[in-house]
């Protein structure tokens, strides 16, 4: 089937311009060019040593062609080239990049960047992010490691009380960095100040060897990440400099007094970026799996539709597409509300930083926290319907849809457990209905102004704005729900906090439906922007899809559930739409094989073939009878004949 538009001025509307997009085309090109930069033999053959020993072997080799293929300072252009070579399943720079720059950017002085900036930038050292520790994640004024200052030295002695307060998840800890970001309380003069960013060196910059008074390891195999190292750290009375506090915000002089940041969560800055950036990076998870699943179906035949002499496309199925085009709506989505997300995040750091404003935080915060969440969860399903949707062959490491699978599951975990962020949203929503029964609506910020409208009729929804009205309606009334329930608890004398958790499952769900708001709207504003009406108008297809899908699967906050036979119509009509372009719509994403990793989803489309070749590449094909065959086997077999 030929699509209806190009699949490069698609691209430039994905990667937010036709230069980026172009780009990626040449770095692709370039990185195919370069046996150095490919996987040496397939990643699921490796064992775990094998596989962190290729990602830093590709690491290092990248590291050298890099300034031949890219600008180095050209942030989007480095992403590409290091998804293209290195792939999702972690390496020694995974938080390097992600965290630990932009940690010592959000939280360091001009003096601190003058420090080690420059270095960590050209990587003559390595850094990652330690906050988490084995007993406490969510809930960071729990966190025991300690940071005590001693003015007689001018130092901060770092200290791990006892099991439970070891660093344990950080990624690139274990076996790769020498310097972590550690969050650790700030304790002077016996007073706890919180949890504090400090600069610390784990490792000797010449022998990699762990300083004295530092425990540092691996913590094992995981889900996926299985390249990386994610590791545990103690610390026992380990002396820091005053200045590796990182002090943009908060400072302690010389004689131990001090200045308090100008936002009590300004030092949270480094996770608030991650989860601004997760929209996007999920919604390229869930694209991956998506062309994997939508290419092999194109290919795969099973069953007859009306002719019976051939057996139909798996795709032509509308089983197939309301399993796969819902989740193609969700990644484009995901992509336009993440990339509004970045700009509100960029425009907050620069408020901070530059003008000292934290006024934006709580917004942001509670933006960010119901984003993460909902993107992941809805990720992580999308994913599993593409594995389901490739029969069989989705369920082999060959279509690779389980490791993608894997790594975009652990973003329900990291950056703050879905649940718990949820219910941070929450805590904003109920204040913000709050203030409306206080008949303050006008302090209301514009995301929320929706709350305070009065309730009018369901109507079978025609036009977009429709949607957005009957959605808004719905998250509008869960919100009040909740917090009249929590408000009827509190006012029945339960104390607030277990008011709160009796209300719990109900003020995840209004977070729920405030952020699935907020990506519709999002997405039909992205949309309704575009010029190209080729593109606009399969975009259009794509929202049909997705508008429909929401209200249905959110169908029981309506109060009129006759208006869900419309709405099921018109999903079913808009699936039929989107088949001719839904291929196209994925193959805008440009992912090449090499990216992709993918036997079943390769471009050529040759699966059978492919699948073939991979098997007979099995390291337990090398030898026609396995060494535990005779071992083993044999002898069992050969007893039982006795
Ligand atoms: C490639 C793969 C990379 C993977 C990298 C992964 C890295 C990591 O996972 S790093 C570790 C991440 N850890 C977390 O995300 C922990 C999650 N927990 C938290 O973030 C916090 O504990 C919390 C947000 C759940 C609660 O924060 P806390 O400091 O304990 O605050 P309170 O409960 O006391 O709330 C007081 C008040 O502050 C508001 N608030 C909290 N955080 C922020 C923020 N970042 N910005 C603005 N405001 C914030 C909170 O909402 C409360 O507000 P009120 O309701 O107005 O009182
Ligand atoms: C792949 C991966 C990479 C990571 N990378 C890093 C890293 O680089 N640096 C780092 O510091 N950390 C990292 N982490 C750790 C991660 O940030 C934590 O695992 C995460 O914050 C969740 O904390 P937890 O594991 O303690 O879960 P818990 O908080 O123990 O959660 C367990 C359960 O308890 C529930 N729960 C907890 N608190 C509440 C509450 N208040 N109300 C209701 N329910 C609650 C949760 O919903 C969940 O169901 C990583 C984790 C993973 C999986």
């Amino acid at each position: 089937m030929t699509a209806t538009f190009d699949t490069d001025r698609m691209a430039a509307v994905i990667y937010g311009s036709e230069k980026l997009a172009s780009r990626r085309r040449e770095i692709s090109a370039a990185v195919s060019r370069i046996p150095e930069l490919h996987d040496s033999r397939p990643l699921p053959f490796m064992d775990r040593l094998e596989k962190v020993t290729e990602m830093t072997r590709k690491l290092a080799a990248l590291n050298k062609h890099l300034p031949d293929i890219i600008d180095p300072n050209d942030y989007e252009e480095g992403l590409h080239l290091y998804h293209e070579v290195m792939g999702m399943e972690g390496h020694p720079l995974a938080l390097h990049e992600v965290m630990f720059i932009p940690g010592l950017i959000g939280q360091g002085s001009d003096e601190q960047y003058e420090k080690w900036l420059g270095r960590a930038r050209r990587r003559e050292i390595i850094g990652c992010y330690a906050q988490t520790e084995l007993g406490h994640g969510s809930n960071l004024r729990s966190l025991e490691t300690t940071a005590s200052y001693d003015p007689s030295t001018r130092e901060f002695i770092i200290h791990t009380p006892q099991i439970t307060a070891l660093k344990w998840w950080p990624g690139a800890l274990g076996k790769s960095s020498n310097y972590a970001i550690v969050v650790a309380n700030l304790i002077i003069r016996d007073r706890n100040l919180g949890p504090h960013p400090f600069m610390v060196q784990l490792r000797d910059e010449e022998t990699h060897r762990p300083l004295q008074g530092i425990t540092v390891g691996d913590i094992g195999p995981k889900m996926a990440f299985n390249g990386g190292d994610n590791g545990f750290l103690g610390f026992d009375n380990y002396r820091i400099p005053l200045g590796n506090l990182l002090n943009r915000h908060a400072r302690v002089e010389e004689d131990g007094i001090y200045v308090k940041p100008p936002h009590a969560k300004v030092g949270h800055s480094a996770m608030i970026r991650v989860r601004s950036h997760m929209a996007t990076g999920q919604a390229w998870l869930l694209a991956h799996s998506l062309i994997i699943a939508v290419r092999y179906s194109a290919v795969r035949r099973q069953g007859f539709l009306e002719d019976k002499t051939r057996e139909v496309k798996i795709l032509d199925y509308q089983t197939q597409q309301y399993r796969l085009f819902p989740s193609i709506a969700r990644a484009y989505a995901f992509i336009f509300c993440g990339f509004e997300t970045i700009r509100l995040y960029d425009q907050l750091i620069l408020d901070v930083n530059k003008h000292g404003n934290t006024s934006g935080m709580a917004d942001l915060h509670a933006l960010t926290s119901g984003l993460k969440s909902v993107v992941t969860y809805q990720t992580g399903e999308g994913i599993e319907q593409a594995r389901m949707a490739c029969g069989g062959h989705g369920y082999s490491m060959a279509s690779y849809i389980s490791e993608i699978y894997g790594v975009a599951i652990g973003g329900c975990t990291y950056e703050g457990e879905n649940m718990v962020m949820l219910l941070q949203l929450a805590r904003y929503l109920v204040k913000s209905v709050e203030l409306i029964k206080n008949g303050k609506s006008k302090e209301l910020g514009p995301m929320v102004a929706y709350l305070a409208e009065p309730d009018t009729q369901e109507k079978t929804p025609l036009e977009l704005k429709d949607y957005v009205k009957l959605f808004q309606m719905m998250s509008k009334r869960q919100s009040w729900k909740a917090t009249e329930r929590y408000l009827k608890l509190v006012e029945g004398g339960v104390s607030r906090d277990v008011a709160w958790n009796k209300t719990a499952v109900e003020l995840t769900r209004a977070s729920r439906l405030h952020t699935r708001l907020y990506i519709m709207e999002t997405f039909i504003r992205r949309v309704s922007s575009i010029e190209d009406m080729n593109l606009r108008m399969v975009l259009r297809d794509l929202v049909n899809v997705h508008v429909n899908y929401e209200l249905l699967d959110c169908g029981i906050y309506l109060h009129d559930v006759s208006l869900l036979d419309s709405i099921k119509n018109q999903l079913y009509s808009s699936l039929h739409s989107l088949r001719p372009n839904a291929l196209s719509l994925l193959d805008s994403f440009q992912f090449s094989d090499i990216q992709l990793r993918s036997v079943l989803g390769r471009r050529d489309g040759h699966v059978y073939e492919n699948l073939f070749e991979w098997a007979k590449s099995s390291p337990l094909n090398v030898s026609d009878v396995l060494p535990s065959v005779d071992r083993y086997l044999r002898p069992m077999m050969e007893k039982a004949k006795l």
